[in-house]
């Protein structure tokens, strides 16, 4: 115990201060203080992730609805009530900057200040740069430990299988280790001496005091360096919240005004807000406008990335000109010195961004131009944009504060670079020396913006979006006079900018993945050109989306507005922009990162199956309920589903399943997450049942709701369902199978009494036995007409089934209920349950559900069948096809050459009412209305001159 109180308080005087920023000025903040919770969630995959950082931080920034489970910092190690054993090895990815390190350290320093993680007696935090220096030296776990922990040499400690250790290695994409798990012997001495390779590999691997606890981190391009079996649990840092962000910046401030100001201020540029999930662009946000709105003199604040940007440089050359050159606190302009080393630093920046290093020796800074004598001034001051890292026995390594950073001055190089000389650094057919003197003499960034946008878009992993981004903003006026010390050449802007925009947008209309196509919008922002987004914004207010024909670059433009947007991601709606299969393509990626999409009736085929398991197979797809009832999905419906995606729950209810489409039911993996499934009205049948049953009797299967309403069941499914209960007894708590034929055979062999499985668990049992035929309908409705609504140019004949529309008034008598104009007539049976007949027409009618109360006489759209609130309406005609109407609002219905058979489903408790077209007793769905229904209504007809309809009775009818 005493050398657990001495490693505490040598961690304690460790990490008790973090040096942000000027860390050589001496400015230590406690890291107590400034900490600030970050969002951590367990369960992140160990897929590679080649995307750029800021792309997944955007990503992220979008999905933090989902419901995702989250971990705090001190409760790293204890295992969620899903997990059977013990945690061991967690791996926790997280972008730069995030806030790994920092997440480490405060674990560290609360287990030492003994608030948390008491039952633990030795942390020993590592950091891969460390390891790294040690690589060709020779240790056992024993005389690593020692080596870097004096306290344990002391007490002399080596038996550590006796005690609760953990060990936490920071920054596994640092490790310069070959981490040759497949062939490196095994160890299991902690006393032996062997490679750090061998050592760590079975530390990791648990040969090697497997008592002991891992805490690995790692940016996620290196996440899966390590092999899968090895890790318990991996976490994913997400950065800030938008309350931690606030959270941050209320304790970065002293004067809560500023906080205020500052937090406003970055709600309100949708680049800053991205960003700033990030905590180090934050801090990056804070040091600058901390600074800005000191010194502005009623400047504005920066608005754009690029300018934020410009400002942290101008910042930090101001600090170094306040300490060692005395300039004015207000002045923001570049000293000649400052200028020396923005030209070195860029130069690096640029040539190691084109060899994908992020951290540089210092051979590496000498090749750019920097004198490693002054290097140390240089991080002196530059400390925020250059951290210097010294490992023990090493060379210094540098890198800059972020990757960000990095790509900033990369982009201002590129510029500079062209502007001052002429020279396309991103030209690869260019000669890399300057260029004709009329070039010259009239710098034009349109050839140089082009160039890049096309670059960036060859580029597969969007390593040059931020790079482009920024590029193109520094060509903004604002920006021009901000940089103009550096620039020896005006660059003419205006027009070229314009240019830009014109180019951008055309590549925009070229059908660009949304990930590109995003990064463009950025750019069109950072040239301040909304016009695009303005456009679709207008359309949206006005709710005349749907009614218009979007070309390309509007739909990219509507996909940027979605994803961009505070608000809205959760539910996806199709209805609200087009209930149509090319909007759903269009808006793919808002579907993605939703949470949950709606699909409900908007005539989707194959097609859209298709493209949805694309979206659900993919690494960041958020979704986790999709309504796709009502559409025609057929049997290859289910094939959108693979047992990888996350869904929670999938209404596939009233889509034409036949039995065959269930064989490919997702239920029967271990990684199915499916809780709610309703499969109701489709034609499933006893085959089905057994299809979806291997499914469902399998452990791995944790459904919880199951609806099979109206699926032809009989009691030999009952059979399957019982027999799948017994085996997987403890997750389905609800079983929907009202309106099938389970008969009494079905009946017992599902009732719970008789059987082992929890009786609690399987909560509701609707059944309803009686259904006289076999089809899936409790009724298939006699409906008879009710001969007082008549219309008297309508003649009734065949026993009152066929109503014909004729020239000669009909005698019937006067009544209320009688239509008086339009030639229209009701059925007797007022409807309330769920229900389903069909007409066959000629001509052109109006196949419709009314209300009691309609009009009968007086002006036509108070009584006309569609036209009010009173009425639903499927008007059929051989000339004009099927539009559907209510409250006179039309809606055509894209169909081939209609057969002039209809069905109509209505499920009156549903607040559905569908109508099919019936061929050979196959129903192909048309339109299905939505509604609240607050009384029965009332099959009717409306004629036009010379039609005809007839009711089609139960006999005739084929399922
Ligand atoms: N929880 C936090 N509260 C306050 N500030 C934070 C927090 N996490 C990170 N920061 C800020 O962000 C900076 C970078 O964080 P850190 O070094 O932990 O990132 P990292 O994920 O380890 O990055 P890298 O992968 O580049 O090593 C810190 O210096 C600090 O300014």
């Amino acid at each position: 115990t005493e050398c657990t109180q001495k490693l505490k308080s040598s961690l304690r005087k460790r990490f008790c201060c973090v040096f942000e920023g000027l860390a050589k000025a001496g400015n230590p903040t406690l890291l107590n203080q400034i900490y600030t919770e970050l969002y951590i969630t367990e369960g992140g995959d160990r897929e590679i992730n080649e995307e750029h950082e800021v792309r997944q931080i955007e990503a992220t920034s979008r999905k933090q609805r989902v419901q995702e489970k989250t971990i705090r910092q001190e409760n790293i190690f204890k295992a969620s009530p899903e997990k059977d054993k013990p945690i061991r090895t967690v791996v926790t990815k997280g972008v730069a900057g995030i806030g790994k390190t920092f997440l480490t350290q405060k674990f560290a320093l609360d287990w030492a200040e003994n608030r948390s993680n008491q039952d633990i007696q030795f942390i020993f935090p590592f950091t891969f740069r460390e390891l790294n220096v040690l690589r060709e030296k020779r240790f056992s776990l024993v005389e690593l430990v020692h080596h870097f922990f004096n306290e344990s040499k002391e007490a002399q400690i080596c038996r550590f299988n006796d005690f609760q250790i953990v060990f936490i290695f920071d920054g596994l994409d640092e490790c310069r280790l070959p981490l040759d798990f497949s062939n490196n012997e095994v160890l299991t001495d902690v006393t032996e001496s062997t490679s750090l390779d061998v050592l760590l590999t079975n530390l990791i691997r648990g040969k090697l005091l497997p008592s002991a606890r891992l805490w690995i981190t790692t940016r996620p391009a290196a996440a899966n360096q390590i092999p899968p079996e090895c890790v318990d649990i991996v976490t994913d840092v997400k950065g800030f919240t938008d309350v931690q962000k606030e959270e941050y910046f209320r304790k970065r401030f002293v004067d809560q005004k500023q906080a205020s100001m500052v937090i406003s201020h970055i709600k309100m540029s949708q680049s800053l807000r991205i960003m700033c999930h990030i905590p180090v662009f934050c801090w990056i946000s804070a040091t600058v406008l901390e600074n800005v709105l000191k010194t502005r003199q009623g400047r504005e604040l920066p608005k754009t990335l690029t300018e934020l940007y410009i400002y942290f440089l101008l910042v930090q050359s101001k600090v170094k000109q306040l300490k060692y050159e005395g300039g004015a606190e207000t002045d923001l302009t570049w000293s000649p010195e400052s200028k020396t080393m923005i030209e070195s630093l860029r130069k690096l920046a640029f040539d190691q961004l084109q060899k994908g290093n992020l951290i540089f020796y210092e051979t590496d800074l000498a090749g750019s131009g920097i004198d490693i004598k002054a290097a140390s001034v240089y991080s002196g001051v530059f400390t925020q944009i250059f951290k210097e890292e010294r490992g023990i026995y090493q060379d210094k390594l540098f890198c800059f504060i972020h990757l960000s950073v990095q790509e900033f001055l990369a982009a201002l190089h590129v510029h500079l670079t062209f502007v001052n000389s002429g020279v396309n650094l991103l030209d690869d057919r260019q000669p890399k020396q300057r260029v004709s003197k009329a070039f010259k003499n009239q710098p034009n960034v349109r050839k140089l913006h082009q160039t890049a946008v096309d670059k960036a878009l060859q580029s597969p992993n969007g390593h040059l979006d931020l790079v482009l981004r920024i590029l193109i903003g520094l060509s903004l006026p604002a920006n021009q006079t901000l940089l103009r010390g550096l620039q020896t050449q005006t660059a003419n802007v205006s027009q070229s900018n314009q240019e830009t925009a014109e180019y951008i947008k055309k590549k925009i209309s070229d059908g660009l993945s949304a990930e590109k196509s995003i990064n463009l919008f950025h750019c069109l922002n950072e040239l301040n050109d909304r016009s695009l987004v303005d456009e679709i914004q207008q359309y949206l207010r006005s709710g005349s989306l749907s009614t218009r024909k979007l070309s390309p670059a509007q739909w990219s433009a509507l996909v940027f507005i979605l994803l961009s947007s505070e608000k809205g991601l959760d539910v996806f709606d199709l209805k609200k922009y087009s209930a149509s299969e090319e909007a759903l393509l269009m808006l793919l990626p808002v579907v993605k990162a939703s949470n949950k999409a709606l699909l409900r009736d908007c005539t989707l085929s194959e097609k859209t199956c298709e493209v949805l398991s694309s979206v659900l197979g993919s690494q960041s797809c958020c979704l986790r309920e999709v309504d796709l009832s009502h559409n025609d999905l057929e049997d290859a419906g289910m094939t959108a589903f693979s047992p990888s995606c996350s869904l929670r729950s999938l209404n596939m209810s009233n889509n034409n399943l036949g039995e065959s489409g269930l064989q490919r039911i997702f239920l029967r993996t271990q990684s199915s997450k499916l809780r709610e499934l309703d499969l109701s009205n489709n034609n499933l049948r006893d085959a089905g049942v057994q299809q979806l049953c291997s499914g469902l009797g399998t452990p791995h299967c944790t459904l919880q709701t199951l609806r099979l309403s109206g699926c032809l069941v009989t009691g030999k499914g009952c059979g399957y369902l019982a027999s799948a209960l017994s085996s997987n007894p403890s997750h389905l708590t609800e079983l929907d199978l009202s309106y099938n034929h389970p008969g009494v055979v079905g009946k017992q062999m599902l009732s719970c009494e008789q059987k082992q499985w929890k009786l609690a668990n399987l909560r509701s049992l609707h059944m309803n036995s009686t259904c006289r035929s076999t089809l899936r309908y409790d009724i298939l409705l006699f409906i008879s007409l009710d001969m007082n609504s008549v219309n008297r140019h309508l003649r009734l004949s065949d026993n009152n089934t066929e109503i014909r529309q004729v020239e000669d008034e009909q005698p019937y008598p006067d009544h209320p209920n009688r239509f008086q104009t339009c030639w229209q007539l009701m059925c007797r049976n007022g409807l309330t349950g769920r229900c389903y007949w069909e007409v066959e027409w000629k001509g052109a009618a109006l196949i419709s559900v009314s209300c009691k109360g309609i009009k009968r006489s007086g002006k036509s759209e108070d009584c006309r069948f569609g036209r009010n609130d009173q009425s639903w309406t499927l008007e059929c005609s051989d000339v004009f096809g099927f539009a559907v109407w209510h409250v006179n609002r039309e809606t055509t219905i894209p169909s081939p050459s209609a057969p002039h058979r209809v069905g109509v489903y209505l499920d009156h408790p549903a607040g559905t009412l569908s109508f099919y077209n019936v061929s050979f007793g196959r129903l192909k769905h048309l339109y299905t209305f939505c509604a609240t229904f607050t009384e029965p209504v009332y099959p009717s007809f409306g004629l036009w001159s010379g039609a005809s309809v007839s009711l089609c009775s139960a006999a005739s009818k084929k399922l």
